[in-house]
């Protein structure tokens, strides 16, 4: 049963994860509803920036443990159920790889918990803002399982690989106050005001500049495997790029006419 919900606000789409009696755990129907907003996200020039959080005071517990992932019950897997796992696995993959891409700004709001493969979701988040109960974990090696949601990829280079592979390793929970420390996470604040700062934060992304901040996004991501020489090229043509937006003149203009910028994306 499907639990995800889909609010458009002012070029800002909020995706709320909200089955609040199963933590928020994430079944097909919810991977599918988040495939389809991302493929939307990223074509509609309407959609500006993307907010990920849940409801009932958890973001997600990650897969839904009963549902179709669960194969095999201890008696070993078929060779179909070990195929559908196959294909179960790349389609979240390919989820998380789409977010990951999105070329428009993404913002996670966790409150209570984010495990598993809702963490990826997170760490996959261009920012992160989490209360002040928020708990986090790569749970898969309680549950006897290797690691998924990309966080074999986003942990070492967020916090390292010494801490990743303590957090993969061990699979122990930690608060916001660590993920803070070891650069998981933007801010942390109490947790009545955390829709409020997320929606601030959301909105902020939503109604500024939307080339500038795609092409901010791709230069910071791409920074790692290019050298200093290639970004400065890239960088070079980033700003020719945004020389030919509104939003860029509207920038300027609004600087030197002393007043705020009214970015409309364009
Ligand atoms: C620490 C918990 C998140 C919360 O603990 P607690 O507050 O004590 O609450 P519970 O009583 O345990 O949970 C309340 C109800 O929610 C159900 N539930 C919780 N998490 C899940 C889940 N992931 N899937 C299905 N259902 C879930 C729980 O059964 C309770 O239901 P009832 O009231 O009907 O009994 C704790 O719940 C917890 O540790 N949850 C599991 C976390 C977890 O292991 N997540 C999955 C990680 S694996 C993953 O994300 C990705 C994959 C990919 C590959 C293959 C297979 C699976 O996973």
């Amino acid at each position: 049963m499907s639990s995800t919900r889909v609010e458009r606000a002012d070029g800002l789409v909020t995706v709320i994860f909200d089955r609040p009696a199963k933590k928020n755990a994430l079944g097909a129907e919810d991977w599918d509803i988040l495939r389809r907003t991302l493929i939307e996200v990223t074509d509609d020039p309407g959609d500006r920036a993307l907010l990920l959080t849940g409801a009932g005071g958890n973001f997600s517990a990650g897969a839904d443990l009963s549902g179709s992932m669960n194969s095999g019950g201890g008696r070993g897997l078929t060779g179909g159920e070990q195929q559908s796992i196959l294909f179960e696995m790349r389609a979240v993959g390919e989820i998380v790889d789409r977010l990951h891409r999105l070329p428009k700004p993404t913002l996670a709001a966790v409150d209570g918990v984010a495990f598993g493969v809702a963490l990826g979701l997170v760490l996959a988040c261009d920012l992160v803002l989490a209360s002040d109960r928020a708990r986090f974990c790569e749970v898969f090696v309680k549950r006897g399982l290797a690691l998924d949601g990309g966080t074999s990829w986003s942990l070492p280079r967020q916090v390292g690989q010494r801490r990743a592979k303590q957090i993969a390793m061990l699979g122990d929970e930690f608060g916001a106050d660590r993920a803070l420390e070891w650069g998981l996470i933007n801010e942390v604040v109490p947790a009545d005001e955390l829709p409020k700062v997320a929606r601030d934060w959301a909105n902020r992304l939503a109604t500024g500049p939307t080339t500038a901040l795609s092409l901010i996004k791709r230069s910071l991501d791409g920074s790692d495997s290019i050298s200093f020489a290639q970004s400065l090229e890239d960088e070079a043509r980033a700003q020719h790029i945004v020389f030919t937006t509104h939003d860029m003149r509207e920038g300027i203009t609004a600087f030197l006419e002393r007043r705020p910028p009214k970015f409309t994306g364009r």
